[in-house]
């Protein structure tokens, strides 16, 4: 997989050299390009934004340097994935699906957001997706682009040393995940659930179980179907 971030604070995504994905990138499971969107303008003050049409607060990306910048690293089987608070809901079905595609790239968009026209642009060339990492505003995208980065690349098969830690994890199958415990088996007067304890894989599971759905109802209910879908899970 091979990813490439615009932005206007390219030091931003150093921390990419580091940690889970830093690993990744060594053994060349994800390629990474971060580019700088002002080496796409061509005036003294490398201009990116100017204000917006119909007048308002703020500011708008300008679309040139956008033009030349994914011009540059878009291709017809990219996908250009625009983080911004009117996106998509990103969840962890998309970033399995995402997990899938050879080329992600990221438009990290600031102040009041990028010209419309450049969604409309490359829509016509590639696939775009506006996604949002939740319901709240960021001041530019590059904290949601890290996020999504994260969710993604840990789903890259290789990247994750043991993949069955992925499978039972909060999301994947519908349901928040069961609480963990690891020594001492009793901490602060606080035991360690018995059953944990019993070596009775089926009665582990069944417990495992029981707690991600009564998790799931107490925290997010809106993550439970109809009332007899719950019992099928
Ligand atoms: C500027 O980008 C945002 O504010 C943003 C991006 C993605 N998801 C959000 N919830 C906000």
């Amino acid at each position: 997989m091979r990813l490439d971030i615009v932005t206007i604070f390219p030091a931003f995504f150093g921390v990419l050299d580091v940690s889970l994905l830093g690993k990744a990138r060594a053994s060349g499971l994800i390629e990474v390009g971060v580019h700088d969107l002002r080496d796409f303008t061509h005036d003294r003050h490398r201009t990116v934004d100017d204000t917006p049409y119909g007048g308002g607060a703020g500011m708008v990306m300008k679309p040139e340097p956008w033009g030349e910048a994914l011009d540059s690293v878009v291709t017809p089987s990219s996908v250009l994935i625009v983080p911004s608070p009117a996106g998509h809901p990103f969840t962890q079905a998309t970033a399995r699906e995402l997990a899938t595609r050879e080329h992600l790239v990221f438009a990290c968009g600031r102040y009041e957001g990028i010209d419309q026209r450049v969604v409309e642009h490359y829509s016509e060339r590639t696939e775009v997706r506006q996604l949002s990492v939740g319901d709240y505003v960021l001041n530019g995208g590059e904290v949601a682009t890290m996020a999504m980065i994260e969710a993604i690349g840990r789903l890259v098969p290789g990247v994750v040393g043991n993949p069955e830690s992925l499978t039972e994890e909060s999301h994947e199958d519908g349901l928040l995940e069961y609480p963990s415990y690891t020594k001492p088996p009793v901490w602060r007067d606080l035991a360690v659930p018995e059953v944990l304890l019993s070596g009775n894989h089926g009665a582990i599971a069944a417990w495992r179980h029981e707690q991600q759905l009564a998790r799931t109802r107490a925290v997010r209910p809106d993550l439970l179907g109809t009332a007899d879908s719950i019992e099928e899970r």
